[in-house]
């Protein structure tokens, strides 16, 4: 296993074999084979009564067709944005030295991952993240928060802030798209609590063999994702068979519903299964906000039409449904690393077979 950074990977000229993926993991579709068939919805009027109908029918279809839709004119200081931007790479650009200080290594929680975070996965991610624990905020572990930039810290506060309130009128148009009272998302989720990550994924030599972030769903309420202009999130909704490039938007936020937010609607709405994938010219950013409930909130659905069949089958705590959504990813990584053995042997038996067959003739 090697223990070097992606981003000091990227600069050889062929790919460790640590992340090469299995045929059907890779990237069908290019990183900037753009799509626009995820909505692009604006916010503006959502306070107002004579357009907030209109906005949040927008929003219902979009989480009914896709469970992703990207929003602009959502109010947050794009002066704020380019700042948190602009420090993120900042920081990713810093030595590996730097950087490992902060290193997530043995379980810390918060601060630099390089690469993946699962055990037992067909292969490594392209990528670099760097975690903050941000709500509650008497939960924060400021040590874990990297010193360098200058800055970076004061800026992911208030970034984290606002991230908090815009989450919160998504989570209001959730409750009211159900029929219920505004707060009743909120309510069921007990405590809101808040993870932001900060995605680098450097140049790739062999882009098509990999990708940056392997296909998952998010595992809470709602995700709110900010992507740079280079391209390379991908979304399906047919359970991986066609694959679609997210078209970025300058100053659009990507809003995408979790696998709570799925069963608190009873399936109503999608959960988007995505990935991320890499390319060999640009490197590239994605800053992503998790909005999680509380460990002790209970994974039930709020509202059951009639004759409808609750999606769940037991009521668990979001904390027992986090670790099962997790270890999935672990079972399903471990099943591809047997299947591939498998074919393997079969290849070896079957090359020995012909091998034998020609020294006869
Ligand atoms: O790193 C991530 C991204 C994302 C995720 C990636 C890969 C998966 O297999 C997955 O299930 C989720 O969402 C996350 C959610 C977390 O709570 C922590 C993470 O590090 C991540
Ligand atoms: O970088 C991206 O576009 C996707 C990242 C992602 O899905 C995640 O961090 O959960
Ligand atoms: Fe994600």
């Amino acid at each position: 296993m090697c223990s070097k950074t992606v981003s000091s990977l990227s600069k050889e000229k062929t790919m460790n074999s640590d992340f090469v993926r299995d045929e059907d993991e890779r990237p069908k579709v290019a990183y900037n084979q753009f799509s626009n068939d995820i909505p692009v919805i604006s916010l503006a009027g959502l306070d107002l009564d004579g357009s907030r109908l209109e906005i949040c029918s927008k929003i219902v279809k979009a989480f009914e067709d896709w469970g992703i839709f990207q929003v602009v004119d959502h109010g947050i200081d794009s002066a704020l944005i380019s700042e948190m931007t602009r420090l993120s790479r900042v920081f990713f650009a810093l030595p590996d030295e730097e950087k490992l200080r902060y290193d997530t290594t043995g379980g810390k929680r918060g601060g630099f991952t390089n690469s993946t975070h699962l055990q037992g996965d067909s292969a490594k991610d392209w990528r670099e993240f760097v975690t903050y624990l941000t709500y509650p905020i008497n939960a924060r572990d400021y040590s874990r928060w990297p010193d360098k930039p200058d800055g970076w810290r004061s800026i992911t506060e208030a970034y984290s802030e606002k991230m908090m309130a815009l989450s919160c009128k998504l989570l209001e148009v959730l409750s009211e798209a159900m029929g219920l009272e505004k707060e009743a998302v909120a309510k069921a989720c007990v405590d809101l609590e808040q993870k932001v990550i900060v995605n680098y994924y450097p140049t790739c030599p062999e882009p098509g063999l990999t990708l940056g972030c392997r296909r998952h769903s998010d595992p809470g309420a709602i995700t709110i994702l900010l992507q740079d202009q280079v391209g390379g999130l991908q979304a399906t909704r047919d359970g991986g068979k066609t694959w679609i490039t997210v078209e970025p938007v300058e100053g659009a936020f990507v809003v995408n519903l979790g696998d709570y937010g799925h069963y608190l609607c009873n399936g109503r709405f999608k959960t988007a299964d995505h990935q991320a994938v890499v390319n060999s010219t640009s490197t590239r950013m994605s800053i992503v906000t998790f909005l999680y409930p509380a460990p002790s909130a209970l994974v039930y659905p709020l509202k059951i039409k009639e004759g409808e069949k609750a999606v769940v089958e037991e009521t668990i705590t979001f904390a027992e449904m986090y670790k099962r959504h997790m270890s999935r990813h672990v079972e399903g990584a471990s099943q591809r690393i047997l299947a591939k053995e498998k074919r393997l042997q079969e290849k070896a038996t079957m090359d020995m077979q012909s091998k034998n067959a020609d020294i006869k003739m």
